[in-house]
């Protein structure tokens, strides 16, 4: 491709997430549509000279005859390329939920599944400066507060994998535009016209307060504004966390009385930071949820949420793994539990699952300070039926259990969420 004047501020925008350093395996999520299919070929153009190694994956939901055609037609752009291609098939809907959001959340997981196992570094999506006010419409009618109305992230983490924005800051056409100087083709979603679809209403929605002189691009400006306060606020309750709150072992323990007196905004958001950080969950619990828990909190209650136990107790209140959420969760010595704890030991060929009952064959346990609700949802390794070590219950054997530096520590976590 040869690319002119006008590609220069698209390849400079997607590019520049290119000079992350430690992203040398890039995966590009395409569906066959105009904005993923450009993404591609920037990234393409690009990644070369960034020295990143691109891979692609089309996810195939089955859900309209045409799909595994436009899956092909991406994997011949991407043979052309030089790229490999994947495509990812999901295995169907079981008529539960909603369909667009479980085959989304069904993409999410099936992209992050092929990222660990082709050892990406991140996957690059291809959301626009559109996507940002069609959200943005979206959510308003959801009665949305700062998190939701902000623009999205263009870095996180979803299952366990890193998700990249690059194209975020650059509009759908200017998109579409570099596709047809360079001749370059693209499918175009039937969906996309479907007015079932809440993203076609909001499409319609932009179109008629274009009309009243309020431009997408507005709406996407007062998305970036909301942006830096929930920034803003982030910071603020990691501050607030350092001072109110301790990690104990895999514990968050507040302390109940401060929390009380603080702005209530602010109480809540430290509150969500710890059901996320010490539930791993990608998703927030449900505003009905977190106010019975309020509630729960304010009368001295103890409360399960979000695979959380709450405990308040005379002085602080105690934010823990919940036991029955961990109970059935069991993985090889070298690979994190739960997806935070990494253990270390002599043999790799053991088993680490949830301590539970073995707590009784853990004399010391009572030294640790840790209460046994804690304890009993902390990581033990087994040989079968056998109880080998129960590292922060105090039977260490040459055992050890850490966070996993994915998780990080409580505070760096609320400073992100
Ligand atoms: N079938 C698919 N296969 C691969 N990637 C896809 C597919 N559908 C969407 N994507 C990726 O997700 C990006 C956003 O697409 P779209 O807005 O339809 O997705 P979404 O998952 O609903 O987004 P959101 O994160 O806003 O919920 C696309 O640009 C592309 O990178």
């Amino acid at each position: 491709m040869r690319l002119t004047d006008p590609d220069a501020p698209l390849l400079r925008q997607v590019c520049a997430r290119l000079d992350d350093t430690g992203l040398t395996r890039l995966g590009v999520a395409v569906s066959g549509g105009g904005d993923s299919t450009a993404l591609l070929h920037l990234l393409a153009a690009c990644a070369p000279d960034h020295s990143v190694a691109l891979e692609a994956a089309t996810v195939d939901h089955g859900l309209r005859p045409g799909s595994a055609n436009e899956a092909a037609t991406v994997a011949a752009t991407c043979a052309g390329l030089g790229i490999t291609h994947q495509t990812l098939r999901w295995h169907g809907w079981d008529g539960s939920g909603n369909l667009q959001a479980e085959a989304r959340a069904a993409r999410y997981r099936l992209l992050a599944a092929w990222a660990g196992a082709q050892g990406l570094d991140a996957v690059a999506l291809g959301h626009t400066r559109d996507d940002v006010a069609e959200t943005f419409v979206m959510r308003l009618g959801r009665a949305a507060g700062v998190d939701g109305l902000a623009t999205m992230a263009d870095d996180f983490h979803r299952h366990g994998a890193r998700f990249l924005r690059p194209a975020l800051g650059l509009g759908r056409d200017a998109l579409r535009g570099f596709l047809r100087r360079h001749g370059l083709g693209w499918a175009d979603d039937p969906s996309n016209d479907d007015p079932r679809f809440d993203r076609v209403k909001a499409r319609k929605a932009l179109e008629t307060l274009a009309d009243l002189g309020i431009a997408p691009e507005t709406l996407a400006e007062v998305a970036d504004n909301l942006a830096e306060t929930r920034a803003t606020l982030r910071q603020i309750t990691a501050d607030t966390a350092r001072t109110l709150a301790r990690q104990q072992a895999g514990d968050v323990v507040i302390d109940r009385a401060a929390l009380a007196r603080i702005a209530p905004g602010i109480a809540r958001r430290l509150l969500l930071a710890a059901l996320g950080w010490v539930s791993g969950a990608d998703y927030a619990p449900r505003r009905e949820a977190l106010a019975g828990l309020e509630r729960a909190i304010a009368a001295g209650r103890a409360h399960t949420l979000h695979g959380c136990l709450i405990q308040p107790g005379d002085t602080d209140l105690r934010v823990s793994r919940e036991y029955a959420a961990v109970k059935h969760l069991a993985t090889p010595l070298t690979a994190p539990w739960d997806n935070r704890w990494q253990v270390t030991g002599p043999d790799p060929a053991l088993t680490v699952a949830a301590l539970g009952e073995g707590l009784r064959d853990c004399p010391d346990w009572r030294d640790t300070g840790l209460p046994r609700t804690t304890l009993m949802a902390s990581p033990a390794v087994w040989d079968g039926p056998r109880l080998i070590a129960a590292p922060l219950a105090g039977l260490a054997q040459g055992h050890a259990a850490t966070i996993h530096p994915s998780r990080g520590d409580f505070f760096t976590y609320a400073l992100s969420h």
